[in-house]
């Protein structure tokens, strides 16, 4: 069967991700949450010109000039503005964030002056507007903050809150299902024999999709036998997960029995094999529950291939479920080859690599030496992946590269 390219594999699986319900949540719940509305702002910021300093509020004309002293009328605090009208020849208190008085134009900070009883010295002559904050500065009522799409992080909730919004309209989380398959798995920590491999994908695919925002359930290990796969998947796609992971017997072995189980049990495939190494044996396809659908993505089995595939594939269908807009092409970032590099075959390459300086302002990468899909230390040391374009001709030292972080 002919590989399919991997940008139209991406298109394919992204055509059919449409954005999930939206729910509110509060602010201290929306960390990482995708806006499905715009935020806009109740509230114009600062709600009045305030000073930016510790000092006097004064009128900068009563000092301009040195010597000046004047007469200290009262104090204006945050929350606890002055009343009063200033007159020629005075001053207030003020203290940072709180209200400039009626009739002050500027501040001098309190290192500038010297307080004797009610009269303030003042040592550095004042000019109009000096510290002062000015009504609206930071944002004004009605002005839209943040867009949809917009995947919130710490700081967008500080600027949500002082726009007096408490809580937000966002896509609802992903919810992810995992199942693993093959008689050869056994989960960390219990004893596996030496024929035997321990479960890994489940917990680097799975932190992935929390990170793009998932919510995640582990569905267990199923064996390599038809009727169980059959049956795993079936409840499986009954919980009604948004998307349905599963790892291993992908390929074509005797024991690879995830393509026939989805599809006897109505998953439509639209993706089997993609032009892609490590990861070849990838899959995707939907399921319809009434008017809504699972989506399943088949990983294969290989360690690095399943985590590779994730990154590629998992992490882009998540962000569309939850709004935001993912361009159907993997993100590539300019590099510069530390090494001569071989002339790539027909499958688009993601080789483990490590950046190893910097060079012209882009960073000099070398694929590691071995780039077995199987190894994970070899995936844990590399900083990112080296991409070779399918059929790219052999490149020396020093040419550009395109490379994919493996973090963001
Ligand atoms: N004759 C062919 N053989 C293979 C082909 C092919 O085209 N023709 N493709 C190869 C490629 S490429 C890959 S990648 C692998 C992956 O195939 P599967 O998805 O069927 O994976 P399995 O056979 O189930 O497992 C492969 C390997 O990974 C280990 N594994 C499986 N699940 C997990 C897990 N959850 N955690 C940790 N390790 C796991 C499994 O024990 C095997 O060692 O097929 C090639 N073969
Ligand atoms: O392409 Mo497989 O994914 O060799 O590891």
């Amino acid at each position: 069967m002919a590989l399919m390219p991997v940008d139209e594999a991406l298109t394919r699986l992204l055509a059919s991700a449409a954005p999930l319900p939206t729910e509110r949540v509060p602010l201290m719940d929306a960390a990482g949450r995708v806006l499905a509305e715009p935020v806009v702002s109740r509230r114009t910021t600062p709600g009045a010109d305030v000073s930016a300093m510790d000092g006097y509020a004064v009128r900068a004309v009563d000092a301009a000039s040195l010597p000046a002293t004047l007469t200290v009328i009262g104090e204006s605090a945050a929350g606890r503005p002055f009343e009063g009208d200033m007159l020629a020849g005075t001053a207030v208190r003020i203290f940072t964030g709180a209200v400039m008085p009626a009739g002050a134009d500027a501040v001098v900070i309190q290192e500038d002056t010297l307080r004797e009883g009610d009269l303030v010295a003042i040592r550095e002559a004042a000019t109009p507007g000096r510290h002062i904050r000015r009504a609206g500065g930071d944002f004004a009522s009605g002005e839209v903050l943040l867009s949809p799409g917009h995947r919130l992080r710490a700081r967008d909730l500080a600027l949500a809150a002082s726009a007096d919004v408490a809580d937000l309209t966002v896509y609802r989380r992903p919810r992810v299902g995992l199942l693993s398959t093959g008689d050869e798995l056994v989960r960390p920590g219990a004893g596996a024999g030496s024929h035997q491999v321990i479960l890994s994908n489940i917990y680097s695919v799975g932190a992935l999709a929390r990170a793009a925002g998932a919510e995640v359930t582990d569905f267990g290990i199923l064996p390599d036998d038809m009727a169980a796969t059959q049956a795993g998947v079936s409840s499986a796609l009954a919980a009604g997960f948004d998307v349905l992971v599963t790892t291993g017997g992908a390929s074509v072995g005797d024991h690879d029995l995830v393509a026939p189980a989805l599809i006897s049990q109505g998953v439509e495939l639209a993706v089997h094999k993609v032009a892609l190494r490590p990861g070849k044996p990838l899959m995707f396809g939907t399921y319809a529950h009434g008017a809504s659908i699972s989506h399943v993505l088949g990983l294969p089995g290989n360690p690095v291939s399943a985590h590779v595939c994730a990154l590629l594939y998992l992490v882009p269908l998540l962000r569309a479920l939850q709004g935001v807009e993912v361009p159907p092409r993997v993100p590539l970032k300019p590099a510069r080859l530390a090494v001569d590099v071989k002339a790539n075959e027909m499958r688009m390459d993601f080789q483990r690599a490590q950046i190893v300086g910097e060079q012209d302002g882009l960073p000099l990468v070398r694929p590691l030496p071995v780039q077995d899909s199987s190894m994970l230390s070899v995936l844990a040391r590399a900083d990112v992946l080296l991409v070779r374009q399918p059929h790219a001709p052999a490149a020396s030292a020093g040419e550009t590269c395109e490379i994919l972080p493996l973090e963001d």
